[in-house]
């Protein structure tokens, strides 16, 4: 049996929503509104209580459409993307978010640029970048700026613009991310097949997952689920772990169903919350005790 790196604990008979964690997804664009509804509709599947998705105002109507439980702040937008002005308005947006995930879909416009800016030095608030904010990081040497806790998810692509190790050797990426790590204090989700989940003192090698989750889409469901699991309270080092194991479970769950060629980021999301509940203490059988996570 394919065991979790730890353990979700079942929620209490009187939670209510506030108990499982408000988190912001800041990305789209117009053409890329799809990516942040992934992003936020994974967050909602894999327990929490409360999320908005932060998106230019011109795809708010595209977001919001998707999923009836996602809230959503339209942000200043030029030419289909983030406008400077939404980077003052990323302000407001996070006071009380207990985590956030900013990229999928977010371009490297200049607004963008600005929103990332703003979000490396948030220290009070958890944070997951992925995509187009991770590129952002290396063209705008910003990586050196992150401070408090942060999860990178990058791919081979997004991993060699942050570090210039090549995109062909595990190898030089695993020992680049190490590296970067121990710069930053980030935790790192180096993908592929499998994933691996670098910290600065230590590395975690995912044991679930598939060939069928190369498909569009299925990282931005990633940062969902590990902004999530941040915005319960996990640490960053355990909600990037078991994070990825979920979603290696969710892609090898709908590839069981749909086949590999027949996995998509739509058979992917649908499986999250089957696979979160793999996660949870004794397979999610039985409703007990405690709220808490670990
Ligand atoms: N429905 C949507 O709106 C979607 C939007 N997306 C967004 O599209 C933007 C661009 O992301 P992409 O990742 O496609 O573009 P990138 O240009 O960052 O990455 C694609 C390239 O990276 C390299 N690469 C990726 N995975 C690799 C691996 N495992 N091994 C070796 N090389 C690898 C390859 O050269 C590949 O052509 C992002 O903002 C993303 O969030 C995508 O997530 C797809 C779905
Ligand atoms: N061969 C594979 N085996 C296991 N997982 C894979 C494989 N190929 C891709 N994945 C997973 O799919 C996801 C792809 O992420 P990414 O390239 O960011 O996709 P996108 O940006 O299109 O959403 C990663 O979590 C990665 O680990
Ligand atoms: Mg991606």
């Amino acid at each position: 049996m394919n065991t979790p790196p730890l353990r979700l604990t079942h929620r209490q008979t009187d939670a209510h929503k506030g108990n499982f964690g408000r988190v912001l997804l800041i990305g789209g664009s117009r053409g890329m509104s799809g990516s942040i509804a992934l992003s936020s509709i994974a967050a909602l599947k894999t327990g929490s209580g409360l999320v908005t998705a932060m998106v230019p105002s011109v795809c708010l109507e595209t977001v919001a459409s998707f999923h009836p439980g996602v809230m959503t702040i339209p942000a200043s937008d030029e030419d289909g993307h983030f406008a400077v002005a939404a980077s003052a308005e990323v302000i407001d947006a996070v006071q009380d978010v207990s985590a956030l995930g900013c990229g999928p879909g977010i371009t490297t416009q200049k607004g963008s640029v600005a929103i990332v800016e703003h979000l490396v030095s948030m220290s009070h608030v958890p944070r997951v970048f992925d995509a187009d904010a991770l590129n952002i990081l290396s063209r705008s040497n910003l990586t050196k700026r992150l401070t408090g806790d942060i999860v990178l998810t990058p791919h081979p692509g997004e991993l060699e613009r942050i570090t210039g190790v090549s995109r062909k050797s595990r190898a030089s990426q695993i020992a680049a991310s190490q590296k970067l790590a121990q710069q930053t204090g980030a935790i790192i989700v180096v993908k592929g097949g499998p994933s691996v989940v670098v910290s600065p003192q230590d590395k975690w090698v995912n044991t679930t997952g598939n060939p069928g989750m190369a498909t569009a889409g299925s990282g931005d469901v990633l940062t969902g689920i590990i902004t999530s699991l941040l915005g319960q309270g996990l640490s960053t080092w355990n909600a990037a772990r078991l994070g990825v194991w979920i979603h290696g479970l969710a892609g090898d769950l709908a590839a069981r169903k749909h086949s590999q060629p027949g996995l998509t980021c739509v058979e992917l999301l649908e499986s999250v919350g089957a696979a979160t509940a793999k996660a949870i203490a004794d397979g999610g059988a039985e409703p007990s005790s405690p709220t808490a996570l670990e």
